[in-house]
């Protein structure tokens, strides 16, 4: 298949509740929506997960915008491509930029699958006909507030509560909603909020027999972590700190981590996000599917990748109800008994909605190897 035109949306959705964690608040969501078409006008999807403020990582819509516009999509424009592995490749005379390249990625891979005929689960490689899935859960005004969330989510099914800890909402919150959910599957994500010097908090963690703790220390470190886990029986998710194949070897050498939650947005794209799930398998290292608080298509990614088979815990793939009034995908995502049933129509398996996504769209500008290629990559 050879892109002919890339079209780039910049959407915004109302959330139904904000997001909060060790640093920020999410309350609306905009994101780029990239659609890909090929020389017979047949068109894939990918969604990035990159933010509004670079609190995450370091991309934000702006930088990814900027990103696709001026060297992604000049790169990509025009290419043959047999297979989508081959998006990584072309992209990687460009350092970094995860979350744009997998934007455009991921529809290069809708468009692939949808091309053959079979879901986008099977063009990867996954054999799980419905996924398990989690949710996560921001900080809360107080810890009442919380405790009727995790109520709710329990009894829809969710399959595991994450909740969001940072120094001062850790422990005790952790301790009160074990008193209320004894043996609920949960876990604590940090996003990076602690330091070495708070082992002897961690270390009092372990009485909650939590599944892992997410990232508890620096957003781009492995040293720590490894030295973490020594001291610590709760195993560690490396979330921040994996931003590709390579970050995830060293990870698991140095013992940084028991548990790794793949974001395909985070590592640049599902070829990426496959390797590490293939790497993780080989070592005995269990991973699962995190969220961005995607739309419709960017969860539908996420449902597709979470087929492989090393995804044995549970994802933050919440169902679309959760988030939006109004998925931007038909159907919507829908979590039944903790569960989703894997689509089986090609590509992505969920079909984008125009009208809707017209009505959310702030701004779009569409990409064609007639408006000119510019700055291309070195042969
Ligand atoms: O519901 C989801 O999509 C998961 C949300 C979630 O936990 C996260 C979304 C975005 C950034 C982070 O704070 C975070 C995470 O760290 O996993
Ligand atoms: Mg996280």
């Amino acid at each position: 298949m050879i892109i002919k035109e890339v079209i780039v949306r910049r959407v915004k959705m109302k959330m139904k509740f904000q997001f909060t964690t060790s640093f920020g608040t999410i309350e609306d969501k905009e994101f780029l929506l990239i659609e890909v078409k090929d020389e017979n006008g047949n068109n894939g999807w990918g969604e990035s997960g990159a933010f509004q403020a670079p609190w995450y990582t370091e991309e934000t819509i702006e930088t990814n915008r900027h990103m696709l516009e001026d060297f992604l999509i000049p790169a990509l424009l025009n290419k043959e491509i047999e297979h989508p592995d081959q998006v990584s490749e072309i992209f990687s005379p460009y350092k970094r930029n995860n979350m744009a390249k997998a934007a455009i990625e991921t529809a290069v891979w809708d468009l692939y699958a949808r091309n053959k005929g079979i879901p986008l689960a099977t063009a990867l490689g996954g054999m799980n006909t419905k996924i398990e899935v989690g949710v996560s859960i921001g900080i809360q005004d107080s810890v009442e507030d919380l405790l009727g969330v995790i109520d709710r989510h329990v009894n829809e099914g969710y399959k595991r509560i994450k909740v969001k800890i940072m120094p001062g909402w850790d422990y005790d919150i952790i301790g009160k909603i074990r008193q209320q959910f004894p043996t609920v599957p949960l876990m604590a994500d940090a996003n990076s909020a602690y330091t070495l010097n708070d082992i002897p908090l961690l270390k009092r963690l372990d009485e909650f027999n939590l599944m892992m703790i997410e990232q508890p220390l620096g957003s781009d470190d492995i040293i720590d972590h490894a030295q973490l886990q020594k001291e610590i029986r709760t195993p560690i998710c490396l979330d921040e700190s994996i931003l590709s194949y390579e970050d995830a070897r060293k990870a698991i050498e140095l013992g940084s981590c028991k548990i790794i939650n793949i974001k395909i947005s985070r590592v640049g794209g599902l070829t990426e996000a496959k390797r590490i799930h293939d790497l993780c398998k080989e070592h005995g290292i269990a991973v699962w599917c995190g969220g961005m608080l995607e739309a419709g298509v960017g969860r539908a990614h996420n449902i597709a990748l979470s087929t492989l088979d090393n995804f044995i815990l549970p994802g933050d793939t919440a169902g679309s109800s959760r988030y939006w009034e109004r998925d931007i995908i038909d159907p919507e995502v829908v979590v039944e008994d903790g569960y989703i049933t894997v689509p089986e129509g090609p590509g992505i398996g969920y079909e984008p909605n125009l009208e809707i996504i017209r009505k959310l769209t702030i701004s779009e500008k569409t990409y064609s190897t007639k408006s000119g290629a510019c700055l291309s990559p070195p042969e």
